[in-house]
């Protein structure tokens, strides 16, 4: 079987330089096609910082979806882009595989209809960090014995969307492994948002800081007791084994895939 032929969507993006590096990496992929608004007309071999690849940054979706012929697009670009994106590479009929955050519950609703009407698949990955994985399954077991909790994400301050894709996947998966529900004590908020944003009685906070990567920490509180867990990514290579095993497993795996953990566990 051939190498499994990959364009990455926000090549020259702090996450899609690594990206590109990765799949230039592994033997059994090949990186076809690559799109961006920034570098147009570079080498995306160069801007990864790697030998020059004669894969030039294209700004135009449509055109590289047609002339490139990929087998699975991966995106990592801004929350307002992903819908469109999607749309074009789903009507092209190729699998996708979506690191980009700040999709909404309805946003995954349309994905997942997409899917089911073009028979392409698509994982959305809040994280591809085993470790940040490890956090949530972790943070869902504990949520059993401690119903009190609240969610720190803390990220660099390029980032766009608050809160961070992880913790909202985090308070889904705590929420749906709790024995009760969380209850959240709010007192009276002095100055607003000092008690953070709220998810189903689950208070998340977001720190925007130079200097960070992505980190995260899941507090939750007990009689006498905390229990803390915290994840840190200290590169951006800390996602990458988890991105190439999703381009290798999406075209095995139907529909709409929320979660690498899904692929893992
Ligand atoms: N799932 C995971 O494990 C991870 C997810 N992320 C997510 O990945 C996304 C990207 O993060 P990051 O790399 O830090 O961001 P960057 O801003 O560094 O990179 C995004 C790149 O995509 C480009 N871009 C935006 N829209 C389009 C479009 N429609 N077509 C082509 N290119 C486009 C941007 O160009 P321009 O600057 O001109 O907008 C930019 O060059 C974010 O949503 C982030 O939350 C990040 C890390 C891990
Ligand atoms: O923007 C980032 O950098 C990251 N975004 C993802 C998120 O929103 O959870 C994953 C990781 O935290 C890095």
């Amino acid at each position: 079987m051939g190498a499994i032929r990959v364009l990455v969507i926000g090549a020259s993006g702090k996450m899609g330089r690594e990206v590109v590096r990765a799949i230039v990496n592994d033997a059994e992929l090949e990186l076809v096609g690559a799109v961006d608004r920034m570098h147009v007309g570079k080498d995306a071999g160069l801007i990864a910082g790697i030998e020059p690849l004669n894969v030039f940054i294209r700004e135009d979706l449509a055109a590289a979806l047609q002339a490139d012929k990929p087998q699975v697009v991966v995106d990592f670009t801004a929350p307002a882009s992903i819908m469109n994106n999607l749309h074009l590479v789903i009507a092209a009929r190729l699998h996708a595989v979506v690191g980009t955050t700040g999709l909404s519950r309805e946003n995954l609703r349309e994905i997942e209809e997409l899917c089911h009407d073009s028979g392409v698949n698509v994982l959305v990955a809040p994280n591809f960090a085993i470790g940040a994985l490890l956090m949530m399954r972790f943070a869902a077991q504990a949520a059993k014995f401690f119903p009190h909790v609240e969610i720190i994400e803390l990220h660099h301050d390029q980032k766009l969307d608050a809160p961070s894709g992880t913790s909202i996947k985090t308070a889904e998966l705590i929420l749906a492994g709790q024995n009760e529900p969380a209850n959240a004590c709010v007192g009276e908020e002095k100055l607003p948002g000092a008690r953070g944003g709220e998810m189903g009685g689950i208070r998340l906070h977001s720190v925007r800081l130079p200097g960070l990567i992505a980190h995260q920490e899941v507090i939750f509180g007990g009689e006498g007791q905390t229990l803390t867990i915290r994840h840190d990514s200290l590169s951006r290579e800390s996602f990458m084994p988890g991105v190439v095993l999703a381009i290798k497993k999406i075209g095995s795996r139907p529909g709409l895939t929320y979660g690498l953990e899904e692929l893992l566990f």
